[in-house]
């Protein structure tokens, strides 16, 4: 067969010429993610042979190899696992198979500087071995297929691949390095076994190096032996799984390499956990939260989920049936001896197993984040990669409410900045005695939340409001009656429900002023029939004209409409009770205007900007400003 010649798909030529400059700074880390490859590969095949034992039957002891040749220039990591037949190295060597790539690849490109860091975190894998290689050739059989079904696959990153079947006697892969010149310290023994160690040494496949050893002068047998170098295969990692180590015995650094390997993550995690219980239901977790959310944390089609062994043998990657969908971000690994070597994805939904770990699981990654939140910096990390995702939390496991809900932050006007710091727990402790809800209001902007004119006579009380501006915010609060016996009443409803906060004059001064502009309110009824419900005198203005409220149920928030609509979806016109601050200058001077055709512009001008206030924007804002500018200029 001759070789055939294939062009990269677009997203790996963009990888390939971002990738030398990019992670040039960190190049050594190619070596880990093809001996993390290997490890996969090895994992992969001695799952199948579980059912399948023919499979390894003749080569029954899995390895890595690494093997620099200084004459060739070359470094070879080898591993005889699963192997790849020649549509497989065309499919998994010649595309990203990841949705959203190319999305990610046009965000990549705008901003060079970020590009780094974006694509560690993406998981470049197989294509670093061009970080420090001209040209990349991988030979390899899968297990079960014949001599003569063996590939060869080689490009110099260009832009093209060529590839064929060739005979090949062994089952696995090589993965044959052309080092660049400027690289060849990786043909170098001592950098070798000091990276493979730094990265690779708990995983539970052995790495062999090959190495030149001295075997000292001797005499035997009357013979006199030189000291002369011997070349051989020395093993230079630890190989016990790092998982099943005693925690007390595992250093944090070795924590961090392992989660390196793990997820092909370029920075260290942000924190993890490691368990070992026994009893009815064995497990061991080792779970880590990354520093950075992955790009594709909202991609409907992103991969998640932990990696699942059984008595140490490696099953499958990406089980998200052991947490829950809001913990999605959590990397990690399951070991347990209660599953069957031989489950499958479809016997794992469906065993009552799967359900236990899952409660065991959940409850392992809150209190993992509960730990990190009492540290307030590495919280604030925390929740600005993970916030929107677990305030999905409450509303996706109920059983959990409480304890995720705590675990909640979120902007006040009493924090006074964007950033989300205040926990349901400080809103509490900080509460007025008198008061007994938690009032929080909605907006599209943190700016927009906190000018609102419905904080202000909360604010007048010294009540404390949460600003919620996450589009998940609505969502949440639409599922959440309230926290620790205390409701949650949105700041816009119609009966803020102030109980003893209300002052006794409130009631006093309102029925005055009802009294008082009976005759403005009732002028202002007529003007705007059809376009509001009611108009009435507002309790809870203090600096503004007016502001307009909905019944708590029927009530779309501007941003729920904007969704609505975006979806596609035909949004209800929305009518609403216009509330009017009678002290305000601007409805006095409405009130005094006698010519009803005048007044009307006024009711007009005082609903537009009531309006304009809630929704930030209008149906027809020119007409708004036409009318705002007759009343200016008083025509
Ligand atoms: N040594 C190997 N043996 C068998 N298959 C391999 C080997 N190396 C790579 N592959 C195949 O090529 C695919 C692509 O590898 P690559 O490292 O680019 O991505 P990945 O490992 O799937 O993803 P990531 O690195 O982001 O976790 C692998 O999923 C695997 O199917």
């Amino acid at each position: 067969m001759t070789a055939q010649v294939h062009g990269f798909q677009t997203e790996v030529t963009k990888l390939l010429k971002l990738l030398a400059n990019s992670l040039y700074s960190n190049k050594e880390v190619f070596l880990r993610e093809l001996i993390s490859n290997a490890s996969d590969a090895v994992d992969k095949l001695r799952f199948l042979s579980i059912t399948s034992p023919e499979l390894t039957k003749d080569d029954p002891n899995f390895w890595i190899r690494v093997r620099a040749d200084e004459k060739a220039g070359t470094l070879t990591i080898s591993d005889n696992g699963i192997g790849m037949t020649l549509n497989e190295a065309n499919e998994h060597l010649g595309t990203i198979a990841k949705s959203g790539t190319e999305e990610f690849f046009k965000n990549l490109s705008k901003d060079q500087a970020k590009a780094s860091q974006l694509i560690g975190q993406f998981g470049v894998g197989f294509y670093s071995a061009f970080i420090v290689a001209d040209r990349v050739t991988v030979l390899s059989r899968a297990a079960g297929s014949k001599p003569e079904e063996g590939v060869r696959w080689s490009s110099d990153g260009s832009g093209t691949y060529e590839s064929e079947n060739i005979t090949r006697n062994e089952r696995g892969t090589d993965v044959v390095l052309h080092l660049k010149d400027s690289e060849k310290e990786f043909l170098n023994e001592w950098t070798l076994r000091e990276t493979i160690t730094r990265y690779s040494d708990h995983i539970s496949t052995p790495v062999l190096l090959w190495c030149e050893k001295h075997e000292p002068a001797s005499e035997k047998d009357g013979e006199k032996k030189e000291d002369k170098p011997v070349w051989g295969w020395e093993q230079v990692n630890d190989a016990k799984a790092l998982w099943t180590l005693a925690p007390k015995d595992v250093k944090d650094e070795q924590y961090i390499a392992f989660y390196k390997h793990l997820t092909h993550d370029y920075g260290d995690p942000l924190t993890w956990a490691h368990n070992r219980v026994e009893g009815d239901l064995e497990y061991i977790s080792l779970l880590y939260i990354p520093k950075e959310a992955p790009w594709d944390l909202y991609s409907r089609d992103e991969k998640h989920g932990l990696k699942l062994y059984v008595q140490r043998v490696f099953i499958m990657d990406n089980s998200e049936e052991f947490l829950p969908n809001y913990l999605r971000f959590v990397k990690g690994l399951v070991d347990t001896t209660a599953l069957d070597l031989n489950v499958s994805r479809e016997l794992l939904q469906k065993s009552p197993v799967t359900r236990k770990l899952k409660r065991a699981l959940t409850k392992r990654a809150l209190s993992m984040i509960e730990k990190l939140a009492a540290d307030k910096d590495k919280y604030q990390i925390f929740w600005s990669q993970y916030g929107r995702v677990m305030k999905e939390g409450p509303i996706e496991d109920p059983s959990d409410r409480e304890q995720v809900m705590k675990l909640l932050r979120f902007a006040s006007t009493k924090s006074g900045t964007a950033a989300q710091t205040v926990s349901l727990e400080d809103y509490i402790a900080r509460m007025p005695e008198k008061q007994k809800n938690i009032y929080y209001l909605t907006a599209g902007s943190y700016e927009a939340a906190a000018n609102s004119p419905y904080l202000e006579t909360l604010r007048k009380k010294g009540i404390e409001v949460l600003l919620l501006t996450d589009r998940v915010d609505e969502w949440l609060m639409g599922n959440v009656r309230d926290f620790e016996g205390h409701s949650f009443v949105p700041a816009t409803a119609s009966d803020l429900q102030l109980g003893d906060l209300a002052d006794k004059d409130d009631q006093k001064k309102k029925d005055e002023a009802e009294k008082d502009n009976k005759g403005v309110v009732e002028r202002l009824k007529k003007a705007l029939e059809g376009k509001v419900t009611n108009v009435r005198i507002s309790t809870r203005l203090v600096d503004s004209p007016s502001c307009i409220v909905g019944e708590q149920d029927q009530m779309l928030t501007p941003q729920m409409r904007r969704m609505l609509e975006a979806a596609g979806q035909s949004v209800p016109e929305e009518k609403f009770t216009l509330e009017i601050n009678p002290e305000h200058p601007l409805i006095r001077q409405a009130a005094d205007e006698t010519d009803e055709a005048r007044f009307g512009k006024w009711a007009d001008f005082i609903y537009g900007q009531a309006l304009l206030a809630d929704q930030g924007s209008l149906k027809d804002p020119s007409s708004f400003v036409k009318i705002m500018n007759e009343l200016i200029l008083k025509k």
